[in-house]
């Protein structure tokens, strides 16, 4: 099998794991892999298709500036340009965006603190994190639909190589030198989205029963 062979069933198994937790729906979410450094290349998924099908369309090779490299009818990801902002900071292997209800709820919640903080979670370790104070703060950016001007801002938050940023009720991308480890950031991540929310629910009954019936109070004053 050559690099490239390898790169693509390296991210199709990904993808496959991604697809069975029901987290591309609505033909959301794309992912990556660098294939070659120099030039740099690397395989996307293609833009607005469902990425739970399986098949030849999986994915299409582009350059650093996110241009097709070899004839297709595909058309990258939407979002190749914050992909590729990854693979030019750091020396990450694989990057990938899902949206999910708890990712989406979350960066609602926090989204005015620019960020959402874990401190004292076991799985903060999936970032590599291995203090027992660590503190792992997750950015949270505004989800501007002009896409180099969201890429610009997701850029301001890529240090290291490995790395997550939420996007305001659109969803999150995460990074880190393999696939293997990218999927297990993501993972991480999504289960410290759930736990939050959980924890909110029982600490904060009446605070959100409270939240809720002045929401509903307003929609009554806006009929
Ligand atoms: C189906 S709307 C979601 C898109 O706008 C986008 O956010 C997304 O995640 C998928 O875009 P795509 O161009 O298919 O990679
Ligand atoms: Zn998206």
């Amino acid at each position: 099998m050559n690099l490239r062979e390898q790169k693509w069933k390296e991210l199709a198994e990904v993808k496959q794991e991604l697809a069975e937790r029901d987290w591309f729906m609505g033909t959301s979410g794309n992912l990556a892999i660098r294939v070659s450094d120099r030039p740099l290349q690397i395989y996307v998924t293609p833009s607005g298709i469902d990425k739970r099908k399986k098949g030849s369309e999986e994915f299409l090779l582009v350059d650093g500036l996110g241009r097709a490299v070899e004839f297709t009818s595909l058309r990258p990801s939407a979002e190749t340009l914050l992909h590729l902002e990854i693979y030019h900071r750091t020396a990450a292997g694989c990057s990938l965006h899902v949206h999910t209800i708890e990712n989406n709820v979350i960066s609602e919640i926090y989204g005015d603190s620019g960020e959402v903080v874990f401190q004292g979670q076991e799985l903060i370790k999936a970032f590599e994190k291995w203090e027992e104070d660590a503190v792992l703060r997750i950015p949270i950016i505004q989800n501007h639909s002009h896409i180099p001007a969201l890429a610009k801002a997701f850029s301001q938050h890529i240090h290291e190589d490995t790395g997550a940023v939420l996007i305001r009720n659109h969803g999150i991308t995460v990074w880190a030198r393999t696939a293997f480890q990218a999927k297990k950031v993501l993972e991480a991540s999504e289960f410290l989205f759930q736990y939050q929310l959980r924890l909110l629910q029982y600490q904060n009954p009446l605070v959100c029963m409270d939240k809720c019936n002045r929401r509903q109070g307003k929609l009554a004053l806006l009929k």
